[in-house]
């Protein structure tokens, strides 16, 4: 399989993330816990075989720190202006190449599911997104080399990814599909099998 997608991975800044998880873990391991899942979502792409390289978008030092350790490189976050507008400018940094968007909330994706559903979005040659298992939101959206990303990530983006143009790639993969928002999704997360970072601090909870 040939290494060509460049992966973007936004991560808003520790402090500020996941305010619907807050709580799932002992209060000062929230930071920790994100930073985690982050770290998860980031290792896991770049032991996907169809993924040449790594980039998150952020402004956190302790994250950009973890994804230069884990050999991925990062961008910086475009000063309030959200998350689309920071998967945006990461897939034009990409400069043409195929670019998969990924949430940093995967904390359970495995990289044989991520492959499987890039090949699928390679065949496709358009864009493509993999939405979350509730079926409302997205946890992937794929552009082919040459095509702008045109993302529309928040509430209701799995609708907004289909009224784009995006093909909507519904397969079995409650890997990447379990994105985790509350503690709830967390223990879901749990029972996939978590990455190594999460499962860590996971470990430290009451
Ligand atoms: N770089 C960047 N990433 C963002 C921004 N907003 C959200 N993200 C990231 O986008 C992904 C999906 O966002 P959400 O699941 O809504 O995460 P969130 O906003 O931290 O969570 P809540 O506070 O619970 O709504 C997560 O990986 C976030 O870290 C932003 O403005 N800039
Ligand atoms: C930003 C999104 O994530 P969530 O709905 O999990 O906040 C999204 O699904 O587009």
């Amino acid at each position: 399989m040939l290494s060509t997608w460049v992966a973007v991975v936004p991560v808003k800044p520790l402090g500020a993330a996941k305010t619907r998880l807050r709580g799932a873990v002992p209060r000062p391991s929230h930071p920790g816990l994100v930073l985690a899942m982050a770290r998860d979502t980031v290792a896991a792409a770049l032991a996907c075989p169809a993924v040449a390289r790594v980039v998150a978008v952020c402004d956190d030092p302790l994250v950009r720190a973890a994804v230069t350790a884990a050999g991925a490189t990062w961008l910086p976050d475009t000063p309030a202006a959200g998350l689309n507008a920071a998967l945006a400018f990461g897939a034009r940094a990409a400069g043409g190449a195929p670019v998969v968007a990924l949430t940093a909330d995967l904390p359970a994706m495995r990289p044989a599911d991520l492959a499987v559903v890039l090949a699928e979005a390679a065949r496709l040659a358009r864009r493509a997104f993999v939405p979350d298992l509730e079926g409302s939101g997205t946890v992937l959206l794929a552009a082919p080399a040459g095509v702008a990303l045109d993302p529309h990530f928040g509430p209701g983006s799995a609708a907004a990814h289909l009224r784009s143009g995006a093909v909507r790639l519904d397969g079995d993969w409650p890997s990447l599909r379990r994105d985790v928002d509350t503690a709830a999704d967390l223990d879901a997360a749990a029972d996939l099998g978590l990455g190594p970072h999460t499962g860590e601090v996971l470990c430290t909870r009451a």
